[in-house]
């Protein structure tokens, strides 16, 4: 994060002629053939320094490195200075530098052990008092809404990291929930979401979590002004909002303003990025539905990680060790996306989490010191929940023409054993075939065999898997709140890394901006065809015919 172009280390050219002379002799086949400990050599088991339930298995044997690459990519990491970047950010440096702030969602999940000097630091404990009080009061039925009802549903109104996070965690661990108590979330502006939503609640027994940093983001404000606007054609009296609406934001103006009040608002601090939030108050949700002592494990996880992140040395550095890997895919090998596929229904939000995660943090392409790069940075990041991939695009994994790198998640213990753990046995055999099948594929030779002598061609051909496709696989005992932190802060600590190496800002998010600037104009033009100025003609065109079609 020094700012430095990535392609001006040492390291880097060395491995761009490593890539050049010795890329095509990397086969996966081969380098298990010739070592019978890759699978030792190039794993690790993660366990918490302070819960040694809380562990799992990173195996990254199955990726197209050997220890001479490995060695190098983490030159790389030492001379782009993560250590140091990594200990700045723990610190409270304000290494968010277009921004002028300190990234410190660490200290949100700190048992007080790291020594942090910043601004608000001091007041994290009391929001978490401040949550526990609030969520099992309503868990318990202690708290009511307008006509002495208990609550029995939360609405969730945020978007992006005040909403993302929220749902995945939610999902995640489901098994861990009131089950009387109803959790919606609503995102999008598009009044579907919101009407869809407030079909299933009844306003006497609805709590509104209105979730937002800034407190202007149009959507959340939007959809929460209406979704009062709905309660208030029930409760009629606005007094009555104190009991059915809380907010969640750095903004204390805007959410007086709004008319919440100040007692129901939980506070936060601008070193905590959006994507990095669900660990602050943004976690409310999450707290009211799994209960304040399992979101303190899901800290506690994380807290671990980050631990094991800020002391383990390099080479043994689980976040570090997924960034470089993903490093040499992305830009000694051109890989432009990687793949989330966790076999664990319980995870089907990862992968839209990280989306938000990976892709607003290292999608730039300046440094640090406003340069443009010429090299690649942030990749895609896109996955789905197995089995049901396999189903649709693993095909392309298997056979297309293009290089993804792939992440398998797994518990090696379900929640749900139905059938005498007999479903998740089908998964786990899932789970450990498909990474064989991609780094091994299924050469031209054994597809004649199979087939007999006489075989069409054009069949031989359409059959063969040419393997070498690189994956890594976690596996975790049992998807707890601790371990769902961890493997959380796994991949945040990963995403900083390679920022670090790509020498951006991964804690800023300029690129939202411009289409909100121009949308927010726009709509001021939306109504008759002389409103619409200064455009080019295919957006002029587009909202001619809106205007011409539309039936309000
Ligand atoms: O919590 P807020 O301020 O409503 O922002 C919501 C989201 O909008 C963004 O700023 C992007 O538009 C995200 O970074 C953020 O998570």
């Amino acid at each position: 994060m020094s700012g430095r172009p990535t392609t001006e280390y040492p390291a880097y050219q060395k491995l761009q002629e490593i890539y050049s002379s010795e890329h095509t002799r990397l086969v996966l086949k081969d380098l298990f053939a010739q070592d019978p400990n890759r699978f030792s050599s190039f794993s690790a088991q993660y366990v918490d320094a302070t819960d040694p339930s809380t562990t799992f298995l990173l195996d990254y044997s199955k990726n197209l490195i050997t220890e001479p690459i490995l060695r190098t990519l983490l030159s790389l990491a030492r001379e782009a200075g993560v250590e140091t970047y990594r200990d700045k950010m723990f610190s409270g440096e304000h290494i968010n530098t277009s921004e002028d702030r300190a990234v410190l969602h660490v200290a949100l999940r700190n048992s007080d052990e790291f020594k942090i000097e910043e601004s608000g630091v001091n007041e994290v404990a009391d929001v978490l008092n401040h949550m526990k009080e609030f969520s099992e009061s309503v868990r318990s039925g202690s708290w009511r809404g307008y006509t002495g009802k208990t609550i029995d549903t939360i609405v969730n109104i945020g978007i992006g990291g005040s909403d993302l996070g929220p749902v995945m965690v939610t999902e995640a661990l489901k098994p861990y929930a009131k089950r009387d108590l109803n959790v919606r979330f609503v995102s999008n502006i598009d009044g579907t979401h919101l009407a869809e939503v407030l079909r299933l609640c009844d306003p006497e027994r609805t709590l509104f979590i209105i979730a937002s940093k800034t407190f202007t983001t149009q959507e959340t404000i939007t959809n929460a002004e209406s979704a009062r606007e709905w309660f208030l054609s029930s409760a009629r009296d606005r007094a009555h909002v104190a009991k059915h609406f809380v907010a969640l934001s750095t903004n204390t103006k805007a959410v007086t303003t709004f008319g919440i009040d100040n007692a129901n608002r939980f506070q936060f601090w601008d070193w905590v990025g959006g994507r990095y939030s669900l660990w602050s108050a943004i976690g409310l949700t999450i707290a009211l539905y799994i209960g304040y002592d399992n979101f303190e494990q899901l800290l506690r996880g994380a807290h671990g990680m980050d631990k094991h992140f800020k002391e383990t040395p390099l080479d043994r550095n689980l976040p570090v060790l997924l960034g470089v890997i993903g490093v040499w895919y992305n830009n000694f090998y051109g890989a432009q996306t990687h793949v989330l596929l966790p076999y664990d229904q319980y995870l089907h939000k990862f992968a839209d989490y990280f989306q938000q995660g990976d892709m607003e943090s290292n999608g730039k392409s300046v440094t640090k010191n406003g340069q443009r790069v010429n090299y690649q940075t942030g990749p895609i990041i896109w996955g789905a929940a197995g089995t049901n991939g396999q189903h649709s695009f693993y095909q392309l994994l298997h056979q297309g023409t293009k290089l993804i790198p792939a992440d398998f998640l797994a518990p090696c213990t379900s929640h749900n054993p139905i059938g005498n753990s007999k479903h998740h046995r089908i998964l786990l055999s899932n789970y450990f075939a498909q990474p064989e099948a991609l780094a091994f594929g299924k050469t031209e030779e054994e597809v004649r065999k199979e087939l007999g002598p006489g075989a069409n061609e054009a069949l031989v051909k359409s059959k063969v898997f040419e393997g070498n496709r690189p994956s890594n696989s976690i596996m975790f005992p049992l998807l707890t709140p601790r371990t769902l932190g961890a493997l959380i802060a796994l991949y945040e600590h990963k995403i900083f890394t390679q920022g670090v190496i790509w020498g951006i800002n991964s804690f800023d998010q300029m690129g939202v901006e411009l289409g909100k600037v121009l949308a927010k104009n726009i709509l001021t033009q939306l109504n008759g065809p002389e409103d619409v100025k200064g455009h080019d003609s295919s957006t002029t065109g587009l909202i001619h015919y809106y205007q011409q079609n539309r039936r309000e």
